[in-house]
C-alpha cells in the first residue's frame, strides 16, 4: 500500500524519486560514518588495542595478521570470489585484504574505495540499508537528523576515543545509534561481553566461527529475533554470506521480504480527509482525532491561504477567498509529500511523539496522516492519494450562524457569506459530486460527540481491514 501511495506520488507536480533520495543519503552516510579522521582512530593501535583486545590485535593488524583474519579459507567462507566481487569488486577487494591496505581500510579514501557507489548500491541500497537496520534504526542511521544523532560533531572525537573504544559504543552514543530496545540487546553489559572480549573476538574469526559469525543466538542478541529471520532468513543468518545466500540476500526473495516487512512494519498510510463545508466541524471532529489515533499528524488546508494582497477581487465584488487559486497547492502538496516520504520524521518534526501500537510488537508502527480542508476534493492531483474521505455537510441556516460568530484572520467583509461563500461552496460541491468519488457523508448537526464517535470507529475498523 505503502509503495502505491508512493507510486502516485511520484506523479505530482514535483516528483522526486524515493530511491535517488534514499541511496544518494546511504552513499553520503557511508562517508559519514568513517571520515578520515575517525577511520585513523579506528585503527590506530589503541583504539585497536581496545577494541581488540591484544591477541586480536596482533591478529587483525600486520600484514601476516591480514592473511590470518582472513585466512583463504575463511575468505572462502565470508566471501567467496563471486561475493567479493559483489560486495566489493576485485581491486577493492584487494585493498581491503593486503598488508598496507589493512592499515588504509578505514581512512576516507578507503572507505570510498571499500564502499564506492556501485558496491554502496550492493551492499547498501536504500532499502537495504533499512534492511540491515530495521525500519526504526535505518531511519535513526539515515534521516538528516540522525546523521547528526549519529555523528554530531562532538560524537566523531568520542566514537573511538580511549574509552568509548574500551565501550565500542557508549551509552549514549549506542543509545543514538540504536533506539532503546536494540541497544538493551547489542550493548548491554552482558551483550558487550559477548561481542567484544577475547573469547568471542577468536570466536568471531576462526574458520569454523566465521561460519557462525551470526548464529541465531547472536542474530538474536544484534537483531532481535524476527528482524534477524527478516534480515537473513535462518539459513543466511547461520551462514552469514555463503554463495547462494550472498546472491539471495540482496535479490528478489529478500527484497520481498524486506519489503513486506517494512510495509508491515513501518507504515499503513491512511489519509484521512474530512472535507466539508465551511464551520460544518472539520476542525474540531480533526482535533479530536488526532488526540486519540496512533501516529497521527494533520495538514490544515487553512494554513496555505496564500497572503492577503495575492487574493484578486472577483466579479461577485468580493476578493476571492473561497476558491482553489486562494490556497498554495504546491505548498500543500510538498508538505504531504513530506509525509509520505518519511512519516516517523514528519511526526517528530512536528511535535507528535512516535509510539509503538501494538505491545506485543512494537516494531509495527501505523501512521496516519489527516489532511483537513473546505476545498479539498476539486484539487485533482490530490484526489486519488488519499483512502478515506468524509464530507461534513451543515444546512445553508446553521452554516450561517456559526460562520457569523467566526473571526477569521482576515475578518468577513458584510455580505461574504451569501456574496461569495455558499454560492462557492455550492459550486465546489457539485463538481466534487460529478466526480463519483467514494465519500462518507458527515451530518455535521450531530454533536460533536456522535461525530467523533462515528469516524473514531470507521477508522479503526479501515486500520483492521488494512493490517
Ligand atoms: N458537531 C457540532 N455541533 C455544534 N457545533 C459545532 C460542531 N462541531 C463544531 N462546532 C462549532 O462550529 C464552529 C466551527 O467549527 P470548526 O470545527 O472550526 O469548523 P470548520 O473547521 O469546519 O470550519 C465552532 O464554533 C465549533 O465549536
Ligand atoms: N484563514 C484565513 O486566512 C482566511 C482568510 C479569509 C477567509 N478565510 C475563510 O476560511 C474559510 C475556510 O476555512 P474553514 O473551513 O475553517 O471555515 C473560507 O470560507 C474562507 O472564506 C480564511
Amino acid at each position: 500500500m505503502y509503495i502505491d501511495f508512493v507510486s502516485r506520488l511520484s506523479a505530482l507536480p514535483t516528483p522526486m524519486s524515493l530511491y535517488d533520495i534514499t541511496r544518494g543519503g546511504a552513499y553520503d552516510i557511508m562517508k559519514l560514518v568513517m571520515p578520515s579522521r575517525e577511520a585513523e582512530l579506528v585503527m590506530t593501535s589503541r583504539e585497536a588495542e581496545l577494541v581488540m583486545l591484544s591477541r586480536e590485535v596482533e591478529l587483525v593488524m600486520p600484514s601476516r595478521e591480514a592473511e590470518l583474519v582472513m585466512p583463504s579459507r575463511e575468505a572462502e567462507l565470508v566471501m567467496t570470489s563471486r561475493e567479493a566481487e559483489l560486495v566489493m569488486p576485485s581491486r577493492e577487494a584487494e585493498l581491503v585484504m593486503l598488508s598496507r591496505e589493512a592499515e588504509l581500510v578505514m581512512p576516507s579514501r578507503e572507505a570510498e574505495l571499500v564502499m564506492p557507489s556501485r558496491e554502496a548500491e550492493l551492499v547498501m541500497l536504500s532499502r537495504e540499508a533499512e534492511l540491515v537496520m530495521p525500519s526504526r534504526e535505518a531511519e535513526l542511521v539515515m534521516t538528516s537528523r540522525e546523521v547528526e544523532l549519529v555523528m554530531p560533531s562532538r560524537e566523531p572525537e568520542l566514537v573511538m576515543t580511549s574509552r568509548e573504544a574500551e565501550l565500542v559504543m557508549p551509552s549514549r552514543e549506542a543509545e543514538l545509534l540504536m533506539p532503546s530496545r536494540e541497544v538493551e540487546l547489542v550493548m548491554t553489559s552482558r551483550e558487550a561481553e559477548l561481542v567484544m572480549p577475547s573469547r568471542e573476538a577468536e570466536l568471531l574469526m576462526p574458520s569454523r566461527e566465521v561460519e557462525l559469525v551470526m548464529t541465531s543466538r547472536e542474530a538474536e542478541l544484534v537483531m532481535t529475533s524476527r528482524e534477524a529471520e527478516l534480515v537473513m532468513p535462518s539459513r543466511e543468518a547461520e551462514l552469514l554470506m555463503p554463495s547462494r545466500e550472498v546472491e539471495l540476500v540482496m535479490t528478489s526473495r529478500e527484497a520481498e521480504l524486506v519489503m513486506k516487512s517494512q510495509e508491515a512494519e513501518l507504515v499503513i498510510p491512511p489519509f484521512i480527509m474530512p472535507y466539508g463545508v465551511t464551520n460544518g466541524g472539520k476542525t474540531t471532529l480533526t482535533g479530536r482525532l488526532i488526540k486519540n489515533l496512533p501516529n497521527c499528524c494533520v495538514v490544515h488546508q487553512d494554513d496555505f491561504f496564500k497572503p492577503q494582497d495575492q487574493i484578486e477581487f472577483g466579479e461577485d465584488g468580493f476578493k476571492q477567498w473561497d476558491v482553489m487559486t486562494a490556497m498554495d497547492m504546491d505548498a500543500m502538496v510538498s508538505t504531504i509529500k513530506g509525509w509520505m516520504e518519511n512519516p516517523v520524521k514528519f511526526a517528530r518534526s512536528h511535535g507528535v511523539s512516535v509510539s509503538a501500537t501494538n505491545d506485543s510488537d512494537p516494531e509495527r508502527e501505523i501512521h496516519i496522516l489527516i489532511v483537513e480542508g473546505f476545498i479539498l476534493y476539486n484539487y485533482k492531483p490530490l484526489i486519488d492519494v488519499y483512502n478515506k474521505s468524509y464530507y461534513v455537510t451543515i444546512p445553508y441556516e446553521e452554516c450561517k450562524r456559526r460562520r457569523s460568530t467566526r473571526t477569521y484572520t482576515v475578518p468577513d467583509p458584510p455580505g461574504l457569506f451569501d456574496g461569495h461563500v455558499w454560492p462557492m461552496y455550492l459550486k465546489h460541491r457539485t463538481e466534487m459530486e460529478s466526480n463519483s468519488l467514494d465519500i462518507h457523508y458527515l451530518d455535521g448537526m450531530k454533536s460533536k460527540e456522535e461525530l467523533y464517535n462515528q469516524v473514531y470507529e470507521d477508522i479503526q475498523n479501515s486500520l483492521l481491514n488494512a493490517l
